[in-house]
């Protein structure tokens, strides 16, 4: 795991760039953005008080058919573009973010890390044997970065 101090100092190494790169090249933003948040809010469902306005979240094909989750889905998706192409930089890249979510949403930063292992299983079941455990590694080190800088602003 990568703490709040650290995410400043952390180093990519040309291979983990590539990596991360390709993985993100093979995303497809408008189904796993979608099945990334529908999967969180229906596997840790106390997230779903922070959609309240969404509408109807009242079982998994509600939440899996439900326009408001799939659009929320590819928008925090698309987000994560911008620390792809900010790998120096992910702190800087969303401290705006960070406090929407920290000061005017009010969401639990424990949430980002859900998000982010959700992200990962269905990317996983995308992919198959494309994401090996090297794969894995330097996808989940990524996220961990993005989940700390989101968390920034927390702490
Ligand atoms: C990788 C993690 C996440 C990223 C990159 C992300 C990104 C975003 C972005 C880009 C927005 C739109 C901001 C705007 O309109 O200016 C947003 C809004 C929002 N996010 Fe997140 N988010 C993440 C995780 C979460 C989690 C885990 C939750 C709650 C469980 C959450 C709850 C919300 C809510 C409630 C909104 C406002 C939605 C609306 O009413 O339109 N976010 N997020």
């Amino acid at each position: 795991m990568f703490s709040i101090e650290i995410i400043t100092m952390v180093e990519w190494s040309d291979s983990e760039r590539s990596t991360i790169a390709s993985v993100w090249g093979k995303i497809n933003v408008d189904e796993i953005g979608p099945q990334a948040l529908a999967r969180v809010l229906i596997v840790y469902p106390w997230t779903q008080r922070y959609f309240g306005a969404f509408g109807n979240l009242s079982s998994a094909a509600a939440i899996l058919g439900n326009p408001k989750v799939s659009e929320h889905g590819r928008t925090v998706l698309n987000a994560l573009d911008k620390a792809v192409k900010n790998l120096g930089n992910i702190k800087g890249t969303y401290s705006e973010l960070s406090q929407l979510h920290c000061d005017k949403l009010n969401v639990d930063p424990d949430n980002f890390r859900l998000l982010a292992d959700c992200l990962t299983i269905v990317v996983a079941s995308a992919f198959g044997s494309a994401l090996n455990p090297a794969v894995q590694a330097t996808w989940q080190k990524f996220l961990s970065v993005v989940v700390a800088a989101l968390s920034s602003r927390y702490f």
